[in-house]
């Protein structure tokens, strides 16, 4: 929802969060959609304006003496959104909850009815007012990483499925910049945690201010230079830290380990959704941007950015393009790929690409890594949600399955829309009552 009242809210990451469901059964679809009762939505509600920090909007505040207070429970972490927009997850005993880059805005919901049960309470006493937007979950944990603005550095959490508690693995402290990049997602391996230190990293003084800069709470520091450091799983301890060329990405697709013929780890492949260490992808995603699209190409390149991290001591890692960009348009985000691939060496990839002019990834495609190519998927004028792959139960081959994605075509209604894994051809397409805005992310949540 990107209005409140008659104000317009400024980012595509500010709307208030609508729960989207897609239920098959029986060859049907049955939809629904339904508001998150975050406090942050609730107070917009009921005031008729914005209460919380939210992703580029600050409240308003009367006075200077206002701004004061309003400062200090920025510090204490009142004043941040729970508007738990970014992302669905499904933990591994089977809680919902809705997620965003500040902790406060965990939400448990109910899956069947989209009811907001409550506010997914941390037990343990980590503190950390931000986390990464994309944990990694699995049916026996969830893996964050909680940002450290004072010491710069990362912790790195692990909370064991039934569990509320969180617990540290251990601490990577950064190498450059005043404070720490961006952790909007990470990836891991099977037995490391891959913590990226963007150039483009949190700015203790943009958070202050009540008008939002060109990067809005980020400042780009190419001087401070990247860096992928990786930690083991089991023993917490830093066992690379390398400094990689300047990267700028929202979503890690998946990453493995490489082995020599004794079986040792070599290296560490890890891939992106990589915008070619080029911030202007924040400003492009304002509202007003995405809402004036005039026929001429603005959407910035971007690529499947390859990480290569060797584990040898060497101090340089390498990124590379995994495939030739023009493949999917030089267009790529919004990824997803077989989950039971997860640190696994993998093939496909599904994402969001471009078919130019555009102002935004306005395709679907399956990108095979092996031989570097990518099938497309267009609607003229439709923009497609995250294309997300659900494998068929009992599946063997990576591909097996399905992806779903949600469109909002050029009239300004939607549709769901299935294709089949392996041929990427179109099997099903439901139309919706009714237009949807453009959403984030999903999860799958089978029956029982
Ligand atoms: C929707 C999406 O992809 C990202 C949302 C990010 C949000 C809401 C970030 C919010 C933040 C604040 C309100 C203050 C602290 C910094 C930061 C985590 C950027
Ligand atoms: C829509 C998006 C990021 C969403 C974050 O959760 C990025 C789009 C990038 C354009 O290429
Ligand atoms: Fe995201």
């Amino acid at each position: 929802m990107f209005n409140i009242g008659d104000y317009g809210l400024r980012h595509l990451f500010d709307g208030y969060a609508t729960l989207i469901r897609l239920h098959f059964e029986n060859g049907r679809l049955i939809a629904g959609h339904s508001q998150i009762q975050s406090e942050a939505y609730r107070a917009a509600k009921s005031h008729g304006r914005l209460c919380y920090r939210e992703f580029s909007e600050v409240p308003k505040t009367a006075n200077f003496l206002a701004y004061i207070g309003e400062l200090a429970s920025l510090v204490s972490g009142e004043s941040l959104t729970d508007n738990a927009n970014t992302g669905v997850i499904k933990l591994g005993d089977g809680r919902v909850v809705c997620m965003t880059e500040t902790t406060k805005g965990s939400i448990q919901v109910d899956p069947n009815t989209l009811k907001t049960i409550g506010k997914f309470e941390y037990t343990d006493n980590l503190g950390g007012l931000i986390h990464s937007a994309h944990p990694i979950v699995t049916d026996e944990e969830f893996l964050t990483l909680l940002p450290d603005l004072v010491y710069p550095g990362y912790r790195v959490v692990r909370m064991v499925a039934g569990s509320n508690k969180r617990e540290l693995i251990g601490r990577v402290d950064c190498r450059g910049g005043p404070a720490p990049g961006w952790v909007h997602s990470f990836p891991v391996t099977q037995n490391y945690i891959l913590v990226p230190e963007m150039p483009l990293r949190y700015c203790v003084q943009n958070l202050l201010k009540a008008e939002p800069t060109p990067l809005f709470k980020f400042e780009w520091h190419p001087e401070s230079k990247g860096f992928m450091h990786v930690m083991c799983k089991r023993s917490g301890k830093v066992v690379a830290s390398v400094e990689v060329p300047l990267y700028v990405t929202f979503h890690f697709v998946n990453a493995y380990e490489e082995h020599d013929e004794e079986g040792r780890v070599t290296a560490i492949i890890a891939d992106c959704c990589e915008h070619n260490a080029d911030a202007s992808i924040l400003q492009r995603l304002t509202l007003q941007n995405l809402r004036s699209f005039s026929g001429k190409d603005v959407l910035p390149d971007a690529r499947v950015g390859r990480f290569t991290i060797p584990l040898d001591g060497s101090p340089m890692g390498k990124l590379e393009a995994a495939l030739d960009p023009d493949q999917h348009g030089r267009g790529m985000d919004m990824c997803s790929f077989n989950p039971a691939y997860l640190g696994k060496k993998y093939r496909y990839l599904y994402a969001s690409g471009a078919k130019r002019p555009c102002n935004f990834p306005n395709t679907i495609t399956k990108i095979d890594l092996e031989i570097k190519t990518a099938k497309n998927w267009h609607d003229e004028g439709g923009v497609p949600s995250e294309p997300f792959f659900v494998a068929r139960p009992g599946a063997t081959a990576e591909d097996d399955g399905v992806v779903i994605s949600m469109v909002s075509d050029k009239e300004g209604g939607g549709y769901a829309i299935l294709f089949d894994g392996p041929t990427f051809e179109e099997i099903a397409r439901a139309r919706f009552p009714y237009g949807l805005p453009y959403g984030l992310h999903g999860c799958w949540v089978p029956k029982n």
